[in-house]
């Protein structure tokens, strides 16, 4: 069913540099949420801190009612039963098939018997579109079919957490497309809570339920896909529309002078603040039913959308 992950006062640091502090949200449980932010902002280091790979200096990590930045190996590795990593390359072993790639968790974590294994195996790889390319290895397949596979191997101990390290980066737009189709299909099927950091705009606008923003190493925001879509926050509106100018500089950050005088020349002959476009979400494809949770996020969507309109 996914469960919630409750983030609160979380600092972590690399000696003197200070890579975020303070960073307080909920993921919500089963929900679809993004995490993005300039290059270097540390969603990487976020995603790991989620998982206990790395320990923050302060702040809580709750998942399934324990603060898991408190735990020590052997309860941690419990807990890390409940995720799945989608790492950036797919992370697959280069001299395995994919089968055995994909079979590798299940035969290291559990003592099923090889027939049950090939048939979560094959469930996994039908769900991810791969059925017929068991035999090949990771260096003769395209970069979204690894990915493909790295999915499916994040799949089979059945997670309750998905965690996707830039799942499109390398990908051609259509490959983007496709995976993120993949990605909200298999969210409607299996209901975990999936956090996906990524760079890709047209995918954080679409895809999630929830959006969040790092920067200054801060959480700039985070909530309601819509919320931030329309948002007049300088950073967040900069971001999401991928704008030179803006807070955001090509060494992260401007003095504020400049970044004001940018924004005054981009607000003059275009839209007034607040009245950006809410791009449509992605629905799940024919035959599979949406989550109950859909209802009530639609409604959601729907007032800030009248809102929006009452508003220009
Ligand atoms: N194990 C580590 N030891 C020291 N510094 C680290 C470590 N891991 C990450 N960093 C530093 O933390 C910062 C954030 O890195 P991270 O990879 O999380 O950024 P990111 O937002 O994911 O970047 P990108 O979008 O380019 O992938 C970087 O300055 C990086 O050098």
């Amino acid at each position: 069913m996914g469960v919630e992950i409750c983030v609160e006062g979380l600092t972590k640091s690399f000696g003197q540099q200070v890579i975020w502090q303070d960073v307080s949200l909920t993921l919500p449980a089963g929900e679809v949420s993004v995490m993005l932010g300039p290059s270097g902002t540390g969603k990487s280091v976020f995603l790991k801190t989620l998982v206990g790979l790395l320990k923050p200096e302060r702040g809580s990590v709750r998942i399934a009612g324990r603060d898991i930045t408190k735990l020590r190996e052997h309860d941690l590795y419990e807990v890390r039963k409940l995720f799945g990593v989608l790492f950036q390359d797919g992370a697959l072993f280069g001299s395995m098939s994919l089968y055995d790639n994909i079979a590798f968790p299940l035969r290291e974590h559990t003592r099923k018997p090889e027939s049950e294994i090939r048939r979560i195996v094959l469930e996994k790889m039908d769900m991810v579109g791969l059925i017929g390319a068991e035999e090949k290895l990771p260096g003769e397949i395209s970069g979204g079919m690894r990915k493909r596979a790295g999915l499916a191997r994040a799949l089979v101990l059945d997670p309750e957490i998905i965690l996707f390290d830039e799942p499109d980066s390398g990908l051609d737009p259509v490959r983007v497309a496709y995976l993120n189709q993949l990605i909200v299909d298999l969210n409607a099927q299996i209901d975990a809570t999936f956090l996906i950091v990524t760079h890709d705009i047209a995918s954080a606008r679409q895809v999630p339920d929830n959006i969040g923003l790092l920067f200054r190493r801060e959480l700039v925001m985070f909530g309601p896909r819509e919320k931030l879509l329309t948002s007049d926050e300088p950073v967040v509106r900069q971001f999401l529309n991928g704008r030179m100018q803006g807070p955001i500089g090509m060494a992260e950050e401007k003095d504020a002078a400049q970044v004001e005088q940018e924004l005054a020349q981009l607000d003059a002959p275009t839209k007034a603040p607040g009245s950006q476009a809410l791009t449509p979400r992605l629905l799940p494809g024919p035959g599979i039913s949406r989550p109950p949770r859909w209802q009530a996020i639609a409604s959601r969507e729907a007032e800030s959308h009248r809102k929006e309109v009452a508003d220009a």
